[in-house]
């Protein structure tokens, strides 16, 4: 007997510890997750709706299938009863019944391949549109949703749980249905021939049931066990690939080395302990009941007259007994795995409830110079704590704005309302006088450009991770790469603009990252360019060209630009400066130096300290 191989769809097991400890509700933790089985039940249908008419054709072939192999059984009898025990040896008819015993037999065969593997692909193509699915979904979100969601949780919602899915489908389909189809038939075929006997049999199914329940009960504790165990070594692996250098410095690769070889161990010994209950317990719990089921039907028969004819039946019973009880241990010993399936498509199903944050935006509404008023914004990430109070600030197209203040001030929170990431409790924002949040997404996109904090970059040429998929020329690419002063190491690649960064490519520096992020925003034209401490790593006399390329994109672009190195924003048109989340003061350089005891002040004479 053969246990599917099922999805570790429990592997997020280490990521929700760590969730639990900073204390964020965890996804699964979220009131809207119903783990009944008619959630995952929907979930199936659904993903599966476009292919409903292969669907049933499948089933429908199936049942032909079992309706042929439970033909075999009534032939042998026949073939017992008409020629073996009256000794009429008419070759011609017994090889008549032989070939069609053998025929229906292949036949039923061949359909069930046929048609499980037809349902394997419509699961496959299941599986795929509802990953396609979730993922989109999950896109969609607003921001909040990721805050209060770990990546390594939606990471599994996305691959392990839509993979559980597939399971299920599996389970459901193959060992379920199949199954299912494959005892009813038995069973009809059974009752056709003497329905007396076929009750004692459907006597036995819960016997049969009870012990498979017996053993799932005995086995579930080392089962668990192994995959937590399996889940946990996972989080370890990852959690030592993140921290690496960490934990290199620190001198404990020998300790979490030993810490994996004990959760390693661990596992091993659980999976031992389950293939110990797998022999020791359920084969010979089965080849019990194998033995209780035709001890019961013998004595069945003896109970009755027992003629001549009685043996084709008894050969028929024995058949049918044995496609009786193959097919129930197979449901039986899915219901553990499906029990966990079933938990990981109602998680989908949850994710997928999650509602898309609703936008009302208007088609009509183009762009222009780029000029931004923020309108007596008032914002928290959480009721009663306030980031953003009262902020009214009007930054006039193709200026350039810097952005100022200590951390925690709300600098960042700034630039992701820009970005749309939130929604401002109060206030609102607009671009050259329209709403922000009217606006759409094409237009909208194409207005900002940003510069982040952490540029990541994708596993591509340097020319693709400028390009990031938009319609843009390899000379724009080129030119957008001179102006953010990145130009010249980037030719000195070794393939210049065709090098391969990211996993697997190129390891670049940071502040060279910043610098192709740079050229990836300005290579879009953006009206309002977003820089988040965009050279916090790159070196004074990268960070001064930098300071020049800004310079030289004033009156065609609004910057803003947050920057806790302040010699960045020195050369701005107007620098505010916030103090917990409040204008506290704005003004060119020289005028914020003016201030005796000012903030700004204090911001620079402490930089000059530092340095
Ligand atoms: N996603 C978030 N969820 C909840 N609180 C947040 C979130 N992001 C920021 N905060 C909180 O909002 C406040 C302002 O943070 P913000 O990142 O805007 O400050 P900042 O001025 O950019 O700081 P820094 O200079 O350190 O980057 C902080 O108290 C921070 O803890």
């Amino acid at each position: 007997m053969t246990q599917p191989d099922t999805a570790p769809v429990d592997d997020d097991v280490g990521a929700t510890a760590g969730a639990t400890a900073k204390g964020r509700p965890t996804p699964s933790e979220q009131p809207n997750t119903d783990h009944s089985p008619r959630e995952a039940l929907a979930l199936l249908a659904q993903a599966a709706a476009p292919e409903r008419r292969g669907l049933i054709k499948g089933l429908g072939w199936l049942v032909v299938a079992a309706a042929l192999e439970a033909i075999g059984p009534i032939l042998g009898k026949h073939f017992i009863d008409a020629h073996v025990l009256p000794r009429d040896f008419d070759l011609g008819a017994m090889g008549l019944l032989l070939g069609a015993m053998l025929l229906a037999g292949w036949t039923a065969s061949l359909l069930r391949y046929s048609q499980l593997r037809r349902m394997a692909s419509v699961a496959q193509r299941s599986v795929l549109r509802l990953r396609e699915q979730v993922y989109a979904h999950v896109l969609a979100q607003p921001m909040a949703f990721f805050d209060r969601s770990i990546t390594g949780q939606l990471l599994s919602r996305i691959t392990n749980d839509t993979d559980a899915v597939n399971n299920l489908y599996r389970q459901v389909l193959f060992v379920m249905l199949d199954s299912t189809i494959v005892v009813l038939g038995a069973l009809v075929a059974m009752a056709w021939l003497d329905w007396r006997l076929m009750l004692i049999v459907l006597a036995l199914v819960p016997a049969s049931s009870t012990i498979i329940w017996l053993y799932q009960r005995a086995s579930s504790g080392p089962v668990q066990r192994a995959r937590a165990l399996r889940a946990e070594l996972n989080a370890q692996m990852a959690e030592s690939m993140a921290g690496m250098a960490m934990l290199q410095s620190a001198g404990a690769a020998q300790r979490f080395a030993a810490r994996y070889e004990k959760a390693n161990r661990a596992q091993l010994d659980a999976r031992v302990q389950e293939l110990r209950a797998n022999a020791w317990l359920l084969r010979p719990a089965l080849d019990l009941l194998n033995v209780l089921l035709i001890v019961t039907v013998i004595y069945g028969f003896g109970l009755r007259e027992l003629s001549g004819l009685e043996i084709g039946l008894l050969y028929a019973f024995l058949a049918y007994i044995a496609r009786v009880v193959e097919p129930l241990i197979q449901i039986t010993m899915q219901f553990s795995q499906l029990q966990q399936a079933l938990v990981a498509a109602s998680r989908v199903r949850a994710l997928l409830r999650e509602p898309s944050e609703p936008r009302a935006y208007r088609p009509e509404l183009v762009v222009g110079a780029g000029a931004i008023h923020f309108q007596h914004l008032h914002f928290a990430y959480k009721p009663d704590h306030p980031v953003l109070q009262d902020l009214d600030l009007d930054i006039p197209a193709g200026s350039f704005v810097g952005i100022a203040g200590h951390t925690g001030s709300g600098k960042s929170t700034l630039l992701a309302l820009l970005l749309r990431f939130y929604q401002p409790q109060q206030g609102r924002i607009l671009v050259d006088g329209l709403p922000l949040d009217q606006l759409p997404e094409a237009t909208f996109h194409d207005a900002l450009g940003l510069v982040p904090q952490e540029p990541y970059l994708i596993a591509d040429t340097v020319r693709e991770n400028i390009r990031m998929g938009r319609a843009i020329s390899d000379e724009k690419i080129e030119q957008a790469a001179r102006s953010a002063r990145a130009h010249e190491f980037l030719s000195a690649l070794p393939q210049g603009y065709d090098s391969r960064l990211g996993d697997g490519g190129l390891a670049v520096s940071t502040g060279q990252k910043q610098l192709i992020a740079l050229a990836r925003a300005l290579a879009g034209d953006p009206r309002i360019l977003l820089l988040d401490e965009a050279t916090a790593n790159i070196d004074s006399a990268t960070e001064a060209q930098v300071g020049e390329a800004l310079k030289a994109l004033r009156g065609q672009v609004t910057v803003l630009a947050i920057a806790h190195r302040l010699s960045t924003i020195r050369e701005a048109d107007q620098i505010v400066v916030l103090n917990h989340g409040k204008l506290a003061e704005r003004g060119t350089h020289e005028a914020l130096m003016g201030i005796e005891g000012g903030l700004y002040q204090r911001l620079v004479q402490l930089q000059a300290l530092e340095e």
